[in-house]
């Protein structure tokens, strides 16, 4: 949202705010009596509103001060009028965005109103509700992190000290629960005007600030510069020869001479200018600050890309965790394609599970495959390209999306890459003058004289699923048939080759990327080469598939060795579920880290429906048709 507030003085600082609560809960009533007393309203309004009531023989209401305040701005064309604001001693304070504004969780939710603090609203005498819980978990979730709570029509409880600390206990508890702290909770009426611009003299046990002092009270909120860099390309234009990348600066600093980094196509280059409008050129821009650069050395990217410093980039992935505000009239459904907007980027992503629904209310978690509307769920997304981002936890502003159905804004999220790994690693070559060498015998002397392709069976499953028994025995039968075949076992690598590797999910790709590559050249020696790991992230496999495609564009086959977790527990031949349900084993596949299973996998071996030999003869079929030489 832009600030249009041409009017404030500029030396002043703005500091925005948002105002929430249940419905009836007073926050109309509150602005209404904030702009009066802050004598924000336009000369002669307020007379002109309590005559009216007057002769109505009503008292006034505040809200309609709001309202007709808000009508004066609607005709006042060059003033946005979504935004309302008035001075405390201190700042020019925004109310970005009015409640009940149709529009207010969808611009909330999409960052457009990021807040610098919030108002909380709750009436005394109904105390905390749906939307009071619903409103503070937004804003947990939105990352506003300064919250005053406001214990409105303290006039209807007898301005009550034993009632205002009753809301306190509940609200802070709630609050407490979701990890918000309230900087302050001040009883009001603001019906009444008590302790908004100045303190009441019915709650002298009340010691704290009035609204006004409160709101000069919060922090100014700092602009993220000490973050790492992060600049998402908004757009590329050509002047004359030079291509000028624009964008904000959404965190950290960056100076003309720094190298940087495009992720997710992984260029690097060195900047050469930074640019604004009618300006000589900076030496310096910080977050917050919409730019120009150009590059040392002429490069392709596109909009999307995230700028970054090459020691601070931004994780890479297809796939991630997120805590999902869910806006949509049709419920989240798994399967289903949404369109994601992160930053600059828009790309499509599907939704792989739903983990944990979150009760707002309760703040309950609890299993579920449904998201409906205002509700919060944990899901897992993927996409087919890689995505560069953060994790919220690190980076507020490139650690969150929104989700569109439609182009109607349907969810927004924040991310997680909890029990996934950063894919970067996987990704990025880094030897340089390499030159690939040909080999004198080619594939095909290979195959003339093994009798059968080269290849590699790729088997998946959760642990106990049999990959390894099955693997095995698979592996008799073909030696037995004269066959060059290999298996290569999760538990003898990792003695081995991959021994400096644990189950973090990045050691994880780790260990399936080195795998893959040896599996590759097995295949290229003319072997059936067959593997035995977990390997429980689909984009690990689909690279192990890439690294053996190089070789022949068929020679990979995913396999998925399918029995369910209960059968899986239930055999638990290394005793290793028991250990991980006991807590000795931490991130153990299945039970405390995720498995994912091949969403199109060549064969679909179900051990928990036949028996080994059934299995064995099942993969041997497979092999005999397709590993076969005409
Ligand atoms: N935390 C955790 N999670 C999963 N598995 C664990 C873990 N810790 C040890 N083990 C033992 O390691 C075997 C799995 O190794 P993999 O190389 O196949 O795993 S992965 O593909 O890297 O996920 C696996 O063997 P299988 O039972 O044959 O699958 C286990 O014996
Ligand atoms: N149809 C089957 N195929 C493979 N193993 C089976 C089958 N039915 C039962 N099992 C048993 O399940 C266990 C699988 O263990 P293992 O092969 O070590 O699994 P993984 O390598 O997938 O961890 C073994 O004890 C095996 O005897």
């Amino acid at each position: 949202m832009q600030d249009s507030s041409s009017s404030l003085d500029m030396l002043r600082e703005t500091f925005k705010i948002v105002v929430v609560g249940h419905v009836d809960h007073g926050k109309s009533t509150l602005i209404g009596r904030l702009l009066y007393d802050t004598d924000s309203l336009p000369t002669g309004k307020f007379e002109e509103l309590k005559a009216i009531c007057d002769r109505r023989g009503m008292a006034l209401e505040w809200s309609f001060v709001l309202d007709a305040f808000q009508a004066e701005r609607d005709q006042a064309v060059t003033i946005d009028t979504t935004q309302i604001w008035f001075k405390t001693p201190k700042r020019d304070v925004v109310i970005i965005d009015a409640p009940g504004h149709r529009e207010f969780l969808k611009n909330m939710v999409s960052g457009a109103a990021s807040a610098d603090a919030a108002l909380l609203v709750v009436d005394a005498e109904e105390g905390v509700r749906e939307q009071t819980r619903r409103h503070g978990y937004l804003l947990h979730l939105l990352g506003v992190k300064q919250v005053a709570v406001v214990i409105n029509k303290m006039d209807l409880v007898d301005h009550s000290e034993d009632r205002y600390g009753e809301i306190v206990r509940d609200v802070t508890a709630y609050l407490h629960g979701i990890g918000v702290e309230p900087s302050f909770i001040v009883p009001i009426s603001a019906r009444e005007g008590d302790n908004i611009a100045k303190k009441s003299t019915s709650t002298p046990w009340y010691k704290g600030p009035t609204i006004l002092e409160a709101l000069d009270r919060f922090h100014s909120v700092t602009v993220p510069s000490e973050q790492a860099l992060r600049m998402p390309v908004q757009d590329v234009y050509h002047f004359d020869q030079r291509r000028i990348l624009v964008g904000r600066i959404e965190a950290g600093v960056l100076r003309p001479g720094d190298e940087i980094l495009f992720s997710p196509s992984n260029k690097t280059a060195r900047v050469k200018s930074l640019d604004i409008w009618d300006a000589p050129p900076l030496m310096e821009a910080h977050a917050g600050q919409s730019i120009g650069l150009t590059l040392e050395e002429q490069l392709f990217v596109e909009r999307g890309e995230m700028i970054s410093h090459v020691e601070d980039p931004p994780v890479l992935s297809t796939v991630f965790r997120a805590r999902l505000f869910w806006l949509g009239h049709k419920p989240l459904e798994v399967g289903k394609r949404y369109t994601l907007k992160l930053a600059t980027k828009t790309a499509n992503v599907t939704v792989v599970g739903i983990d944990t629904l979150i009760d707002t209310d309760s703040l309950a978690h609890r299993p579920g495959t449904k998201l409906e509307r205002n509700m919060i769920g944990e899901v897992v997304l993927r996409a087919r390209e890689v995505l560069a981002f953060d994790e919220h936890v690190s980076l507020d502003k490139t650690g969150r999306f929104v989700l569109l159905e439609d182009y109607d804004l349907v969810g927004g999220g924040l991310i997680s890459m909890e029990g996934y790994p950063d894919q970067r690693q996987s990704l990025t070559v880094r030897s340089t003058n390499v030159y690939s060498v040909e080999h004198t015998i080619t594939r095909e002397n290979r195959v003339v004289r093994n009798g059968h392709k080269g290849g590699v069976l790729w088997f998946t499953g959760l642990s106990g699923a049999g990959k390894s028994t099955l693997a095995m025995e698979v592996e008799k039968h073909l030696f037995q048939k004269g066959h060059q075949v290999y298996v290569l076992d999760g538990d003898n690598v990792r003695a081995g080759l991959n021994a400096n590797l644990g189950f973090s999910p990045e050691e994880r790709t780790e260990n399936i990327r080195r795998v893959g590559e040896v599996a590759a050249l097995f295949a290229d020696a003319g072997f059936i080469c067959i593997t035995a790991f977990i390997s429980p992230y689909q984009a690990d496999r689909d690279r192990a598939r890439g690294a053996a495609n190089r070789i022949d564009s068929d020679a990979f086959h995913e396999i998925h060795v399918s029995a369910d977790l209960n059968t899986c527990e239930r055999r638990d031949p290394k005793g290793l579920y028991k250990k991980a349900r006991a807590g000795e084993i931490l991130d153990f596949t299945g039970v405390s880290a995720p498995y994912e299973a091949p969403a199109t996998p060549e064969l679909v071996v179900d051990t928990d429906a036949k028996d080994l030999a059934s299995c064995v003869e099942q993969v041997v079929d497979y092999i005999d048709r397709t590993f076969r030489v005409e």
